[in-house]
């Protein structure tokens, strides 16, 4: 499959800095301006792609998309702890499976590798050998999401059900098959290889949920692999899912994470020196596991599958994108949307448009919130991309410490670094790119509108990350020159990302201050500048004080605000490693107690503040703060 329409440029943090990407990607120019210079138009000659002045922009169709923002993350939506939610035994359940139901299942259920044609699932059971499994950590807000009793969690069978060794009474276990690209190569057939649907269920809510078990066995799917995941990485899933919910990011959900006390052998860093771990599963939630290759995977297969794209396609928007059937459906013209330039695309007109500019959106404010924290995923790859704007897949995740656009996580990845933290908008784009393709090649939507979404995605993405970066400053107006400076300071000094937003909230907007004393509110994030770069700093403190000034905002209030964006805990990866190390010698103390951090990260949490601290020598070692894929 090839990437049809490209459009040129660079993103808005790698046009500061040089950049790592290998592969051109082509965006809308608007990402270029992330903070750099205002735009005009693509530069491709036949790319009519463009925002300047004058040109229509996509006027929100408010009613549908409000309603569309607040259905993205019904998680938000509970109140956690104490919302009066059911509380229901794991019997008790609610189960409704529309997945199994609508779309149509491999007539297989054997676990033999196999290309899986003309279906989107294989019904198949957990197999995973397990042995007096132990339950390490359980989520109560989540059981809440399924309305489920969090005494449940205390139940004897409670390991045996979620290491997939006793059926779940109402379940209907099964494997979703997938494509994707892998690092920008198509890769065919992919699927769950080792998670397993349990089964989706509707709460009182009305909510629909997914349980889903990752490491529980082989499937269809498996590959030459052997459909098991390790401690180790079972528990960065089981934290950072939970750690993303508490800073207020779209993402899948874990509810519990048992040991299946069995050991899997494991090459960490595919250097021949493997070794045996201990054997785990997560059980993850969301409201569904689709994923951008879960539709490419039938498009690939040609004229017999391109139907399937459409049914699957139907399947979502009926199920997950309930908004957009009534939208096309409505006579209301204020629904309808400006195209650019000459062209006008009516989104009312083809539903799969309005779903498609709408994944787009999504997925845009989901690299937007990530570019905010620091986090970098790692394997931006096409089946790890949910078609519900969620984070999916934590595998060699990062949380910036010192700041540096170009860090990626992930081993496999440095050669390119594609995937590091100042391509993430880029990669987005190119992902959608993918997923519109997709649409288009099995003809429901038309070009004209694939590029629509992709220049939504620009739009969005740029809304999106001048707003954070602009609440990050406590600022009621978007600074670029500001926010870019600032950036390039920290790059060049190596600043720690998260402490210094968390230290910025502490300056006040005092024109006053004598230069001197510019830099004393950040000077436990400063500690290690040297003496020739106090200027720049000074210089940037005046210049964001002048702003402060004229904002207008109190202090007090100002901080509280700032506070509220700028978290005091991330899930730093030396401290995902002190509670592996922990956790693989039976001590599950520091996943709970990490848990309960990540689940607050704006609080101040008297006592906990040595998690705030930056990494110490050790964490750099192989294997902590770089890992390979391999899990
Ligand atoms: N140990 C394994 N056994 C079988 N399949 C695997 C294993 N590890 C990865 N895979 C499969 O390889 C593909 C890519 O792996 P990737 O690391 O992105 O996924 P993952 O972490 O297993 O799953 P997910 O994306 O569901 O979180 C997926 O199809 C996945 O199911």
């Amino acid at each position: 499959m090839q990437l049809r329409h490209r459009l040129r440029l660079s993103s808005p943090l790698v046009s500061l800095f040089p950049s790592p990407i290998s592969q051109p990607v082509c965006l809308p120019p608007r990402l270029a301006v992330g903070l750099g210079s205002p735009f005009a138009r693509c530069r491709r000659p036949d790319c009519r792609i463009g925002y300047g002045p004058g040109e229509r922009r996509y006027s929100v169709a408010v009613g549908s998309m409000e309603s569309a923002t607040e259905a993205r993350d019904p998680a938000a939506s509970v109140a956690d702890g104490g919302s009066g939610a059911a509380r229901l035994s794991l019997e008790e359940l609610n189960w409704d499976h529309s997945f199994a139901r609508e779309l149509p299942g491999d007539p297989r259920t054997d676990t033999i590798s196999r290309q899986v044609l003309h279906a989107c699932y294989t019904k198949v059971s957990p197999s995973a050998e397990v042995e007096n499994p132990e339950l390490v950590a359980w989520s109560e807000r989540t059981a809440e999401l399924l309305d489920l009793d969090p005494k449940e969690f205390e139940q004897p069978d409670f390991p045996l059900i979620f290491s997939g060794a006793l059926p779940l009474k109402g379940g209907l276990p099964y494997a979703q098959c997938y494509g994707g690209h892998q690092f920008g190569v198509w890769a065919g057939q992919l699927g769950d290889g080792r998670a397993i649907t349990l089964g989706e269920l509707l709460n009182s809510r009305g909510e629909r949920w997914e349980l889903q078990l990752k490491g529980a066995g082989k499937t269809p799917y498996s590959r030459f692999a052997d459909g098991l995941a390790v401690l180790r990485s079972s528990i960065r899933e089981f934290l950072c899912s939970e750690a993303m919910h508490g800073l207020g990011i779209p993402t899948t959900r874990a509810l519990c994470l048992v040991t299946t006390g069995k050991l899997v052998n494991r090459d960490m860093f595919y250097d021949g020196n493997s070794k045996d771990e201990p054997g785990a599963i997560v059980c993850r939630v969301a409201q569904s596991f689709l994923r951008f290759g879960s539709y490419q995977i039938h498009a690939s297969r040609g004229k017999e599958d391109l139907e399937i794209v459409r049914t699957l396609a139907d399947y979502t928007i009926g199920q997950h994108f309930p908004h957009i059937e009534i939208m096309n459906k409505s006579d209301d013209l204020s629904f309808k949307v400006g195209g650019v330039g000459s062209s006008v695309v009516d989104l009312t007109s083809n539903k799969y448009a309005a779903w498609s500019v709408e994944v787009a959106e999504r997925t845009a404010s989901l690299v937007a919130s990530w570019q905010g924290v620091g986090f970098t995923h790692g394997v931006l790859n096409t089946d790890n991309m949910s078609v519900l704007g969620l984070t999916i897949d934590y595998g060699p995740f990062g949380f910036l410490d010192a700041f540096d656009p170009s860090y990626t996580p992930n081993t496999t990845d440095l050669p390119g670094r594609r995937y590091c933290f100042a391509n993430q908008p880029d990669i987005g784009l190119w992902n959608i790119g993918q997923f519109t393709l997709t649409l288009s090649s099995a003809k429901l939507i038309s070009e004209e509108e694939a590029n629509y979404a992709m220049e939504r995605y620009g739009d969005k993405f740029m809304d999106e990350y001048q707003s954070i970066m602009t609440k990050k400053l406590g600022l009621s107006t978007y600074n670029k020159q500001l926010i870019s400076n600032l950036l390039n300071n920290m790059a060049v000094d190596k600043v720690d990302y998260t402490n210094f937003f968390r230290l910025l909230s502490n300056v006040k907007a005092d024109a006053t201050t004598p230069k001197g004393e510019l830099l004393i509110p950040l000077r436990a994030a400063l500690l290690d500048i040297g003496p020739e770069r106090k200027e720049a700093w000074t210089t940037w403190v005046q210049t964001y004080i002048e702003e402060l000034v004229s904002s207008g905002i109190p202090d007090d209030e100002r901080k509280a605000a700032m506070n509220s964006v700028n978290p005091k805990y991330v899930l730093r990866n030396y401290l995902c490693q002190s509670a592996i190390d922990a956790a693989e010698q039976g001590d599950y103390g520091e996943v709970r107690r990490l848990l309960k951090l990540v689940e607050r990260p704006f609080d101040e949490q008297p006592g906990m503040e040595k998690y705030a601290r930056l990494p110490p020598a050790w964490a750099y070692r192989p294997g902590v703060c770089m890992l390979s894929c391999s899990s």
